[in-house]
Order: structure tokens, then sequence, then C-alpha cells
């Protein structure tokens, strides 16, 4: 080159945004851009800069080069050097540093005019980063096991490394044809693959499918091709996408898919009846069992709402469960009739139980339920019994103590049942020893207040000067002697029931005092202003006609409507003969128990005898009679001694008694003696057949002055 063309050519050379460089035609380098020199850190005096021969061998510049790329770099610059024809090589060059960077050379001849060959001029682009990119993509495609296409006009444009290697060819090998490809599919795929690339170009649709190929080795693959169409100037060119290798994906699927029938089939054979709700509660699944017991189908089932199924009664409790759980999102059960396939609605455990995603959040409810209903009615049954065995010991218990049966008696605790579960005021009226006591704590037994206090006041028994704070209770100092604040019967009462015995002997006063409470339910202590406030039932009991003492002035009128708000009215014991029979059985079991006696019977006259009498004492009477009776008594006959009963006056003064009951009895007396022939005792004597025990007999003889020899016969 002569120094006309040489200097130009190298400036220009210097100017080219790559690095440049000049060999002779034997291939030596002779000349190199300022780029290029610079990258290699050629010093600043280097022939090279400057186009100075060197005398160089062809091949020096290779040493500038990576140990891998020396071989092919070589040769293509042998070839080009050997046939004088231009040539290109990617290969990595060493920069001043150490390091390198890929370098695309293209090496092209300088031509005389006559064709001879004048040396070499190149150019080496940097493709580093493209190299890079083409590193990345095929790394990320290894990794992914995808590689990506161009198709057009029925033929393979393009395919990647990583296609090439999905398909189990070289990578670097031609796109193979379309009859290659489809040789490639699987033969079951091969007519769905024909069909899906006539489609293709038919309606040039983006498309995503999977089919599986046979690689060259026989491994079959599944490979996931997606595809989209690209345009330009508004027609359509070609398409491109990715093919991906998803067989590990399809294996894992159909596993799961297996697993997932294997676990319907579980679900489907247990006798749970299995449902699968949405985080919002909409019906997704639910068993064959579930189904069959609901007697629907699943799309029906899926239909319907929840009130076609539940029991009216348990719908809101039903609700309020999901209302709470679905806030609450935790696991819940519940017990709640569902209606089967025959209308009949039977009782189920569900269980509810949520499923979460990573983030927490409710995806899916899964509900067990297990049938109950054996188990229910069994309990229900049990509870009913229950509740009748309940009222039957209450009933038993109520009147555990109340001994008797007579008609009168039963027509008592009758009345007794009805007013014991109000808070009404109770007033029993009754002779003394009836019994009035016994029925107001069986009263307040039977109450709701069972489990409070059943203060029983005898207003009769309380010195009157002391009634007031006995009732109230007093502040300290309210009198002399009232040494501590105390609380009265009415306090102590409070939440229970206070029983007034006696309370007609209240003075006027106090009466005032009661009707105050009874009215508005507070009071103030002795001595004190508070205004106390209780919460107490009232029973008063008399043994006086309170209608008598409000006509005679003595009893407030207004107290005693007040008080008498539901009347029990207790029957003398001379009236319900029948129930001394049980009584006298009752106490003597009793007291027998007590002292450690036993009797084999009752001697019957000693049984008539308690039946005739009129028992002024009344049951009170009865009971301290039999005590009395059971302890002087020691043979195994339970007998009483007539002088105690108080209404028979004593032996010594029955002579003095009215001379017609005395007459009368000794007519009685002699007329048994006559017709027993003056015989006392024996089973043909006057005593059995009186019925009473020869010593009475004898004792009545002697008091009676009967002579009973006038009756031998
Ligand atoms: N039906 C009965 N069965 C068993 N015991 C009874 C019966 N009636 C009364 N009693 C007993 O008789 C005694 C007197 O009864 P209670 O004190 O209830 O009579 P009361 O009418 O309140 O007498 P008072 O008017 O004198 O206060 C008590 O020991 C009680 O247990």
């Amino acid at each position: 080159m002569d120094a006309f063309t040489k200097e130009p050519l190298l400036a220009t050379l210097n100017l080219i945004a790559a690095h440049s460089w000049y060999a002779n035609q034997s291939g030596a380098f002779t000349f190199l851009n300022e780029r290029c020199a610079d990258y290699l850190g050629l010093a600043s005096d280097d022939p090279l800069r400057f186009g100075i021969e060197t005398g160089a061998a062809w091949d020096s510049h290779i040493a500038w080069l990576h140990p891998d790329d020396h071989d092919e770099a070589r040769n293509v610059w042998s070839k080009c050097v050997g046939l004088g024809s231009a040539g290109e090589v990617t290969f990595r060059v060493r920069n001043a540093e150490g390091g390198y960077r890929w370098f695309h050379c293209r090496a092209e001849p300088l031509l005389a005019k006559d064709g001879t060959l004048q040396g070499w001029i190149g150019i080496n682009f940097d493709v580093e980063e493209r190299k890079q990119a083409e590193f990345y993509l095929a790394e990320g495609e290894r990794l992914g096991r995808s590689g990506s296409w161009a198709f057009n006009a029925g033929r393979f444009e393009y395919w990647s490394g990583g296609l090439f290697q999905i398909h189990g060819l070289e990578p670097g090998d031609k796109a193979p044809t379309i009859p290659e490809y489809i040789a490639l599919v699987h033969p079951e795929d091969r007519d769905f693959m024909s069909q899906a690339i006539q489609k293709m170009l038919a309606d040039h649709e983006a498309f995503d499918f999977t089919k599986r190929i046979v690689q060259p080795n026989g491994t079959t693959r599944h490979i996931r091709c997606v595809g989209t169409p690209v345009s330009e100037g508004g027609s359509f060119r070609r398409f491109v996408g990715i093919g991906m290798d998803v067989t590990e994906q399809e294996r894992l699927t159909q596993a799961l898919r297996e697993r997932e029938e294997e676990l319907q089939q579980i679900l489907d054979l247990t006798p749970q009846l299995i449902a699968v709700l949405g985080p919002r509660r909409e019906r997704l699944y639910a068993n064959r069992t579930a189904l069959a017991y609901l007697g629907a189908s699943l799309e029906e089932w899926r239909q319907r709402d929840t009130s076609f199924e539940v029991q009216p009664d348990d719908l809101a409790r039903h609700a309020a469960l999901a209302e709470r759980a679905l806030s609450g999102g935790s696991a819940y059960e519940l017990e709640v009739r569902i209606r089967n396939s025959e209308g009949i609605y039977r009782w189920l455990l569900a269980r509810y139980n949520p499923l979460r995603d990573d983030k927490g959040q409710i995806i899916r409810w899964y509900i067990a339920c297990t049938d109950i209903d054996d188990r229910k009615r069994d309990e229900e049954r049990l509870q009913q019994e229950n509740v009748a065995l309940r009222q039957e010991i209450d009933k038993a218990s109520m009147f555990e103590e109340i001994v008797g049966k007579s008609l009168a008696l039963t027509g008592v605790l009758s009345r007794v049942s009805k007013v014991a579960a109000s808070d009404s005021t109770v007033l029993i009226t009754g002779e003394t020893g009836t019994g009035k006591e016994l029925i107001a704590r069986a009263i307040h037994r039977r109450s709701s207040r069972s489990s409070r206090a059943f203060v029983a006041v005898n207003c009769a028994a309380i010195p009157r000067e002391l009634i007031a704070s006995e009732l109230f209770g007093h502040e300290k100092g309210a009198f002399t002697g009232a040494t501590q604040r105390r609380l009265g019967r009415f306090e102590l009462a409070d939440g229970g029931t206070i029983f007034l015995d006696e309370v007609a002997e209240l003075l006027p006063g106090m009466q005032a005092a009661l009707l105050r409470m009874l009215q508005e339910r507070e009071f103030e202590r002795v001595g004190g202003r508070e205004a106390i406030r209780v919460d107490v039932r009232v029973i008063a009991a008399t043994n006086r006609d309170l209608e008598e003492a409000v006509a005679a002035g003595t009893f407030r009128q207004d107290l005693f409507y007040r008080l008498n708000v539901f009347p029990v009215e207790m029957p003398p014991l001379r009236e319900r003969g029948d129930d001394i029979p049980p009584l006298v059985a009752y106490f003597i079991d009793r007291y027998a128990r007590k002292m450690g006696k036993s009797f084999r019977h009752v001697n019957k006259w000693t049984l008539d005898r308690l039946k005739a009498y009129p028992w002024p004492g009344n049951v009170r009477e009865l009971q301290n009679v039999i005590e009395r009776s059971v302890i002087v008594c020691d043979s195994d006959e339970f007998m009483i001694d007539e002088s105690w009963l108080s209404a028979s006056p004593p032996l010594n003064s029955r002579v003095v008694l009215p001379s017609t009951l005395a007459a009368h009895e000794k007519t009685i007396i002699e007329e048994a003696l006559r017709a027993c022939g003056g015989r006392v005792f024996g089973p043909t004597g006057a005593a059995t057949r009186l019925g009473i025990p020869r010593s009475t007999l004898e004792s009545k003889i002697r008091a009676l002055r009967i002579d009973k020899s006038r009756f031998r016969h």
C-alpha cells in the first residue's frame, strides 16, 4: 500500500468504534487501531500502532486469544489466508488486565485491481454482552427445560439450543422440517398435532397445548407448546413461542390425579357424610354417603339452600355458629338435625375444619358429619325419664316427711305443689301440731329459693320488746344492750323464705311494720335510718281464726289480706283418720330405730284406740304418745298406755267425769262381761271382745266398781 492510501486508511481505522486491524498478505498483523491496541495494552510506541511491519508470523495474534479459542481461530485464519477469502470467527480476546471479552471478528481480503491479494483488513466487534445474554438464555432454557422457536408458513424458522435439547437432539442442528417434527411426536399424538398445526396456520390464534414426543433414544417426554402470533404491518408474519418439557409436572399431576381418585374413593366409601365448602361457604363437594343421605345429585346439592336441609328449629343456631366461624375462622362442631332422602330429620354431629393457605386465608371448610341420631334419641329419652324421675323424687322428697294418705291431706298437698313454684305469700291455718311448719318447709324446698335460707320465727315465743329487733335487726346502740349491729331474720332470709309462725300473736305495732315490709319490701333496722331492701318470700301460720281476730279488732285487716294471698288450711288429725295408721307406723319405726328396738306388730286395741281418740294436740301429740310408748314397751307387740292420751283423763279422775260418759262406759263393759260369762281375758274374754288389753279392762272394772262375779254363769 502506498503512503497516500495508507495514511488515510490508518486514520480511518482509528476512527471506527470497534477494534480494527490490518495484516499483510501472509496474515501477519501490521496495524491495530488505537482502541484495539489500548485494549490489548500495547506500549505507546509499539510499531503496530503505526502500521510498521514487524516481521511477525502469520498467526502471532493468536496468542492474544483465549486458549480454548486458539484452534478455531487458527483454522479460520489459515483458511482465509490460504484461500484469500473473507472469514468470520467469534473468540475471546485478552485485555491489558488479563481478562477476556468476546469479539466477533470479520476479516476481508484487500485486493488490487488485478485481483492480487494486497493484505487484510479486519474488524472485531465487542459481542460480550450479546454472548452473555445468549449464555443466560441458554442457561435459563436448560434450567427451565424449555426452548424457543419461530414458525411460519409451515416451517420452523428458528429453534433455540434449549429446544433441541428437550427434544433429545444435538443443539446447533438445523430446525426440523414439519414431517421430521411430526415424526418426533408420539404416534398417539400425531393426528392431534397435525390438526393443531393446520389450525394455527389457518386461524393465526395463540395456542397452548401439551403433546408427547419420543426422543431419538426412545424416551417419551411431555412437551407443552405455547405460541403467539406476531404481525408486521397489520398482517400475520409468524408464530413465536416456547416449548417446555413438562414431563415431571405431568407425572406429578397424574400422580395427584390418581391420589385424588383414591381419596375420592375412600371418601365415598366412608360411612360419614363429608362435604367441602369454599371460603364463603359455597358448596363444592359432597361424598357419595352425603349425597345418598340427602337424596340429591352433586349438582342438586350445590344448588340447594341450607334451610332446605336443616331442621327449622336448628337454623338459627346453625347460622349463628357459621357466622361466628366465618369471622373467627376456627374449627367448630354442632349437633344439628338434617333432613334425609325420606324427609326425616336425623341428628348429626357436624365438625367444621378450616383449611388455610400460606397467607393464613381460609380457602376451604371441611365438614364431616356423624349420625348420632340413636345416641341423641337415647339421650332425649333418658333426659325425659330423668325429668320424670326428678319430678317423682321431688314430689316424694317434697313430702318426704309428710306422712298420710287421707283425702284431706292429699288435697292440701296438691295445693302446696301448685303454690310452691310461685313467689306468693302463703297463709297456713290449722290447729296446733297439725304440721303447718312442715308444710311451710315443703313449700320452700319445692320453690326456686330452695338453695337459700328457710328462716322460721315463732312470733309467740319472742318477748314483745325484742320482736322488732328480732325481725328487722338493730343498729349498734339502738337500745340498752345493743352493743353490736345485728341482722334481723328478714335480712338473714334474703333470697329465701321466712316462716312467721303464730303470726296472730304480733302486737299492732309489729303488725304495721310487717305490713310495710310486705307492701314495700323494705324496712329499717331498729335504731337505723337506712331503708333495707330484701327479696324474701313470706309464709305465715296461725292456729287462731284470723278472720275472727280481724272482726274483734286484734288483727289488722289489711295485713290479713296481704298474708292471705294463698290460704292453706291444715285439717285436724281427727278429721283424717286414714292418716293415723301410716303415722303410727312411721313414728314407731322412727323411734324404735332410734332406741334400737323392733316391734313385730301393733296391738289391735291400741290401733283402734288411737284411731278413736280425738287428738286435740294433733300429730305432735300422736308423735309424743308413740315416742313414750316405744320407750316403755318391752314386748315385740307395740302397745300404748291409754293414760297418756291427754283427752282421756287420768283413771282416778275418770270417776268424776260426767256421769253419762262413765255410765255409758260401764254399760258397755257390763254387756261385754255378761256376754262372756264374767270372763275378763282369754279368747272368749271381755277384753278380747272389746278389743282392749286385759290390764286396761281390769283397771276400768275396778274404777267403775263393776262386780264381774255377777256375770258368771
Ligand atoms: N303429716 C305428718 N307426717 C309426719 N310428721 C308430721 C306430720 N304432721 C306433723 N308432723 C310432725 O308433728 C310435729 C308438729 O308439726 P308442726 O310443727 O309442723 O305443726 P304446727 O302446725 O306448725 O304446730 P304449731 O301450730 O304448734 O306450731 C312435728 O314434729 C312434725 O314433724
